[in-house]
């Protein structure tokens, strides 16, 4: 037994249950499908996921080059392990490689009992490789089946099932799904996925008295491996949470499109048939983008938009952007107070590609939603605005998260909430801004002395007046954020390059 620790809480203290999916497949190598699939399913879906390993593939996205089938005792190791301490909710099978892993997997369920088995009859990868061959049919269909509250074959393995019956039509899977419930589970699910001549990707269910048709279109994309393991995976996390049957598969369905869609473009391996990115989160980091993380030195001259002055010198977000940036601007906020959102949206889509480009980070000024809509690099908030911790959770630990501060009190809060940089203003008047205190160089110097993040000082800056802020020679001042001096100017261009001149003389003067 665990002993209490002086300051530590015991492990008795934690009290909340998590849903909890126990996946008993083979591993992958290539982490396509199989237990990977399992595991980035479950974790994608909210629910945690314990694993026993039956066999030890390799295998890309060619083809599968080898299979290691774990011995039954270890087998029956892992699931004595995992089941007697752990209470999953329910378990998912994938790969059962031999007759006497099923039959072990079945005592352990008659010893341990669980809230739903789905049972995924993995027989045949898509590449054509035997995982499971035709002798673990009887296992199937005697032992395990009978136990499973669904069952998701492909239309080979349903073939297989039946004894090697044609199936060719939606009408083909329903008669199909019939016959396999007749062997015993409660409910049986007919996948589409290869399915011949179907626009749409048609699965059917079947629960004993009712079928149901799932459709969805058919992604066009060569990221298809692993749809099944992942499939069955997100039935039995929704399962676990408690949802019904049906819903589960309604929820499942639609989330493996919606990756498929997200992943169709990905390039991972050299063979016909790649993986598919449950997270929806890689191509954010395409190598394609440039992508850098946030360094003190990108406040160096900081530009922050105002759709006002550009309408006045009729150019566009996007055109003020890009001379900003081609200027000399280190970092961009869009901040349109006035602009509706799907404006918004579109001009900070047009701005972040600008800004991508050059490898200068792109900001949004409030809306963490248009930066999410957009994957912008981050957001500034004010005071009043969504907090930084909460922010922070929306956001994750990469974006960018600037806040404005007036006083060494709330410079403090945002280093302890997570803020990246603080934005010290106004250092002098300014009408970009209404009602705005103006704090002064003394204010700006106070909060840079207390600050523990890099600072960028904010308001009524310029050329005419940038060299007293630089040359405070203040801690962790960083640079200068700028609006009407780079904006409301006939040449943004030529206003950046002077201002961006003008800074850097002034640092090497204090250094
Ligand atoms: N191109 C696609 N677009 C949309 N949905 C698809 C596509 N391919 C498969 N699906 C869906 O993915 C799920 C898995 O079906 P599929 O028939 O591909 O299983 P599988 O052959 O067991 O997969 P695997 O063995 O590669 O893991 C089903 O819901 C199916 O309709
Ligand atoms: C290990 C493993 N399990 C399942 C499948 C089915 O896609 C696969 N290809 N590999
Ligand atoms: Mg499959």
């Amino acid at each position: 037994m665990l002993q209490e620790e002086e300051g530590k809480p015991s492990v008795a203290a934690a009290k909340l249950r998590v849903p909890h999916v126990l996946t008993v497949a083979g591993s992958d190598s290539g982490a396509g499908a199989g237990i990977q699939a399992d595991l980035k399913a479950c974790a994608a879906r909210g629910v945690y996921c314990s694993t026993v390993i039956t066999a030890v593939t390799a295998q890309n996205t060619v083809g599968v080059q080898g299979v290691n089938i774990v011995v039954e005792d270890f087998v029956r190791e892992q699931l004595k392990s995992v089941l007697s301490d752990m209470h999953p909710d329910v378990v998912k099978t994938g790969m059962l490689p031999s007759p006497g892993i099923v039959k072990v997997l079945c005592q352990s369920l008659k010893e341990f009992q669980v809230k739903a088995l789905v049972v995924d009859p993995v027989m045949v990868s898509t590449s054509g490789d035997v995982l499971a061959g035709p002798m673990m049919l009887a296992s199937f269909r005697e032992e395990l089946l009978p136990m499973a509250d669904i069952v998701t074959p492909n239309l080979r393995e349903a073939s297989a099932l039946l004894g090697g019956v044609a199936l060719e039509t939606v009408a083909d899977m329903r008669s199909a799904a019939k016959s396999i419930h007749d062997i015993g589970p409660r409910n049986v699910l007919v996948k589409g996925g290869d399915l011949p001549a179907s626009s749409d990707a048609v699965d059917v269910l079947f629960d004993g008295k009712d079928f149901y048709d799932f459709r969805s279109s058919r992604i066009k994309t060569f990221n298809s491996h692993g749809t099944g393991c992942t499939l069955a995976s997100s039935i039995a996390a929704e399962l676990a949470k408690g949802s019904s049957v049906f819903s589960a598969v309604k929820i499942a369905k639609r989330y493996v499109e919606t990756a498929l869609d997200y992943s169709r473009d990905i390039l991972i391996g050299g063979g016909q048939q790649g993986p598919f990115d449950h997270f929806m989160k890689l191509k954010g980091n395409s190598m394609k983008s440039s992508r850098r993380p946030f360094e003190p030195s990108n406040l160096l001259l900081y530009a922050v938009t105002d759709s006002r002055m550009n309408k006045k010198w009729g150019r566009s977000i996007r055109d003020a952007v890009k001379a900003a940036v081609e200027g000399g601007a280190t970092i961009v906020q869009l901040r349109e107070k006035d602009a509706d959102t799907g404006d918004f949206l579109e001009a900070a889509k047009a701005c972040l590609e600008v800004c991508r480009h050059h490898g200068v980070p792109f900001l949004i000024n409030d809306r963490i939603d248009v930066a999410l809509a957009c994957d912008a690099d981050g957001v500034h908030v004010g005071q009043s605005d969504m907090p930084v911790r909460v922010a922070r959770t929306i956001l994750g630990p990469d974006k960018i998260i600037g806040i404005s501060c007036k006083t060494p009190v709330q410079a403090e809060k945002a280093w302890i909430d997570g803020a990246d940089y603080i934005g010290c203003g106004g250092v002098y008047p300014t009408n970009t801004k209404e009602n705005n205190i103006t704090v002064g160089l003394d204010g700006l110097k106070k909060v840079c002395l207390e600050s523990k993040l890099p600072v960028v000082a904010i308001g009524g800056i310029g050329i005419s007046n940038v060299k007293p802020v630089m040359e405070l020679g203040a801690p962790n001042l960083e640079g200068v954020a700028v609006v009407s001096a780079l904006f409301d100017r006939e040449s943004v261009l030529v206003e950046t390059e002077k201002l961006r001149r003008m800074i850097m003389d002034s640092t090497k003067a204090v250094k």
